[in-house]
């Protein structure tokens, strides 16, 4: 297959702006990204190649006063998924029963649960210390039954677990609509029917009842901003797990907790990341 290498210049080049440009480029039909030093490089294929919608999508690129310019060659012949996949992410095993890996690998080690994600630009493949914090915790907790609530779902890899291990119904919510769309995607290739997904942040829990389960894998800043409106999404005995914050955040995080009711259980770390479990 014939592809095109875009070589793609931004000012300001922060990782935000390429952040973006690599979700609109996904929109335009690019496959793959790599960051280099003034901005992004590119492949599409070139059968997908229309100068109009590049043209377009970077005129309507919705972070504002970005320059953005490209120039393109015509790429050497490669197996793209393989150079992703080198590139990008490997198979995982957590906690010797969880195997995360994506379509194209092959030889996937045998797991009592094997969740199939293509995470693109979504956060959530299982190599962060955050999100393999909180798999450990789903896979000792019984879930069995119990509603469920995955805040800042990313790829949705915590609510694909969570519903493999029984929960449902389950509800997963991310404020980026990248992440909900991969979200749809990666739920389906799992072939789960019991997790909706939504478009918003904590404002969208208004009216969403109570929930059994929550967890919430987000940053320090939003969860001491948020967890009065999870707390609002709880009743005696529902869990609260949140993880995306180091072990010196734990105290602030607690007392945030506490002055909203809940009770503090235990934490976990890894490399100086935690996850905390609170109860109602
Ligand atoms: C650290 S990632 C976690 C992804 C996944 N849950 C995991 O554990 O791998 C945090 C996610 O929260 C989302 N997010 C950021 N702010 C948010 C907010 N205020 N409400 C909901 N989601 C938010 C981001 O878009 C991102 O996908």
């Amino acid at each position: 297959m014939k592809y095109l290498e875009f070589t793609f210049t931004t000012d300001p080049c922060t990782e935000t702006v390429n952040d973006v440009l690599a979700a609109v480029l996904g929109e335009a039909g690019f496959e793959s990204f790599v960051e280099s030093e003034s901005g992004l490089k590119a492949y599409i294929q070139q059968s997908l190649y229309d100068e109009k919608t590049i043209e377009s999508a970077i005129m309507d690129f919705p972070v504002p006063d970005t320059k953005i310019s490209y120039d393109f060659i015509e790429a050497e012949d490669k197996d793209w998924n393989e150079e992703w996949e080198k590139n990008f992410f490997q198979p995982i095993v957590i906690g010797d029963r969880c195997v995360i890996h994506s379509t194209f690998h092959k030889d996937v080690p045998a797991a009592e649960y094997d969740i199939v994600i293509n995470p693109q630009m979504a956060f959530g493949t299982g190599h962060h210390e955050t999100t393999s914090l909180i798999i450990g915790e789903l896979l000792d907790s019984d879930l069995k039954g119990k509603s469920l609530l995955d805040m800042g779902c990313g790829t949705s890899i915590l609510a694909i677990l969570a519903s493999m291990r029984g929960a449902s119904p389950c509800l997963a919510i991310d404020i980026d609509e990248w992440c909900v769309r991969n979200s749809i995607e990666n739920i389906e290739l799992n072939n789960i029917s019991n997790i909706n997904v939504e478009q918003g942040d904590a404002s969208a829990l208004a009216g969403k009842g109570s929930f059994d389960v929550i967890i919430a894998n987000i940053n320090r800043n939003i969860l001491l901003n948020d967890m009065r409106q999870y707390k609002a999404c709880m009743h005696p005995g529902s869990e609260l797990y949140m993880s995306g914050f180091y072990l010196e955040d734990i105290p602030v995080i607690r007392e945030e907790a506490e002055r909203n009711g809940l009770t503090f259980i235990h934490h976990h770390e890894k490399n100086r990341w935690a996850a905390v479990k609170f109860v109602f």
